[in-house]
């Protein structure tokens, strides 16, 4: 499976990373002197990298993280994982449409309406098991060819397709259909099955087998500077770029579950394009934490004035983090996701990781996937690079206690 591509165009030659002032040792960080297996990693150049970065000695030459279990939240530590929204907000599925992308894997682009802002949120869906209940809902008065149009479709499109259930194809073409089951069933018209999908589809089930566990689930903000425009104050596109990687990747054996280490005969599945166990990044569009671009763009020239990324919002009168995950929620119940398997949240925020399960704890987090930054993982052999991206890490770790260290 080919790497995606970086998020930078191949038209900009690299620009050389100018030579950091400061040393880790400078920046404070949580660890315990006396345990040396505390330390946590360096913040410095990768030129200059110890060998304690995580990774660093080619341990992982997959770059698969390991997943860390979540424990449960207890009353206890609830004062301190912060006030949730009492109500979700409502959400619908608009559109949705098939993207092949650069890499030979496709995904299934999801734009969501709701009702709280004139937003278009995103889900960006890998794999072929997660599917939109509003999407697949009846609406009242459309054709075969409206649904078709709007994405709420199983298979996919070819030209000349008339239904948008794969039963009504098969029976035209006068192959017999193999059974299906549950919810599948119920958006191709089974006997029986259809009444149910019309009345209520909020009550069927997932298309998400059971034995492939909990699906992994990225919640990414909005970041138009480093997603398209090549900017290396913050490590956003490389993040984006590498949940995309990891939910592109085969499905797993028995003897292979995501989150574990890939073994030879899984590269060599992923040669063969073999279907990806899939997950879905849910795009929210909170651009630069949730304070807007313009403000954003403010912060950075305080930034260079010599104030943090958290400071640099105070000072603007801006929370440090302005954004609420309860749009997430939403989406991934609506995307099947909610429930006792839960999910593994691709996150080093801690406060995402709470905040994403609803007041309820409608979607479950289970398990979390540290996102290491890439220039720690590959020795500063690619990945974000610069004192402006270490001075942001930096800052995601001393001031908004992001869990970088694990690994
Ligand atoms: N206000 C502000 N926003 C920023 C800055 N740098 C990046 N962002 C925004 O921060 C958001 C990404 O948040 P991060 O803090 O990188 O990561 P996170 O989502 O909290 O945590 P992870 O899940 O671990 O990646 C995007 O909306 C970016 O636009 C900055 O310097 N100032």
């Amino acid at each position: 499976m080919p790497d995606f591509p970086a998020h930078a165009s191949p038209g900009f030659p690299p620009m050389q990373a100018p030579k950091p002032k400061r040393n880790v040792s400078e920046f404070q960080l949580d660890t315990n002197p006396a345990d040396p297996s505390s330390v946590a990693p360096p913040l410095v150049s990768p030129s200059l990298t110890p060998p304690t970065t995580p990774f660093a000695n080619g341990q992982r030459p997959d770059r698969q993280p390991r997943a860390v279990p979540v424990p449960e939240p207890s009353s206890e530590n609830a004062e301190e994982q912060g006030a949730l929204l009492e109500k979700l907000p409502h959400v619908e599925c608009a559109v949705r449409a098939r993207i092949p992308t650069t890499t030979g894997q496709e995904m299934w682009l999801h734009l969501y309406h709701n009702d709280v802002d004139e937003k278009e949120h995103l889900a960006i869906v890998f794999g072929p098991h997660i599917r939109s209940r509003s999407l697949d809902a009846l609406r009242p008065g459309e054709t075969e060819r409206d649904r078709m149009i709007r994405g709420a479709y199983v298979g996919t499109l070819y030209p000349g397709r008339t239904s948008s259930r794969l039963e009504a194809i098969r029976k035209d073409a006068g192959v017999s259909s193999r059974p299906s089951s549950g919810y599948l069933a119920a958006l191709n018209g089974s006997p029986g099955k259809k009444q149910e999908a019309e009345s209520d589809t909020s009550s069927v089930a997932s298309g998400y087998p059971d034995d492939l566990g909990p699906a992994m689930v990225r919640i990414h903000s909005e970041c138009y500077t480093g997603e398209t425009v090549w900017s290396a104050r913050c490590d956003c596109g490389e993040q984006l770029d590498e949940a995309a990687r990891l939910m592109s990747l085969p499905m797993p054996t028995p003897a292979s579950t995501p989150g574990s280490e890939i073994g030879e005969n899984d590269a060599h599945r992923a040669a063969m394009k073999l279907p990806s166990a899939g997950g879905v990044i849910i795009y929210l569009r909170q651009e630069g934490r949730g304070i807007g671009l313009a403000e954003k763009l403010k912060a950075y020239n305080l930034q260079d004035l010599g104030h943090d990324t958290m400071e640099a919002n105070l000072l603007l009168r801006h929370p440090g983090d302005a954004r609420s995950y309860g749009l997430a929620t939403a989406m991934l119940m609506d995307l099947g996701l909610d429930g006792e398997r839960g999910i593994k949240l691709l996150t080093n925020n801690p406060d995402k990781v709470r905040a994403v399960e609803g007041p309820q704890r409608e979607v479950r987090v289970v398990e979390r996937v540290p996102m290491i930054p890439l220039a720690w993982k590959t020795d500063g052999k690619s990945g974000v690079q610069g004192p402006e991206v270490e001075r942001y890490l930096s800052t995601k770790i001393e001031k908004f206690k992001h869990m970088l260290s694990s690994g």
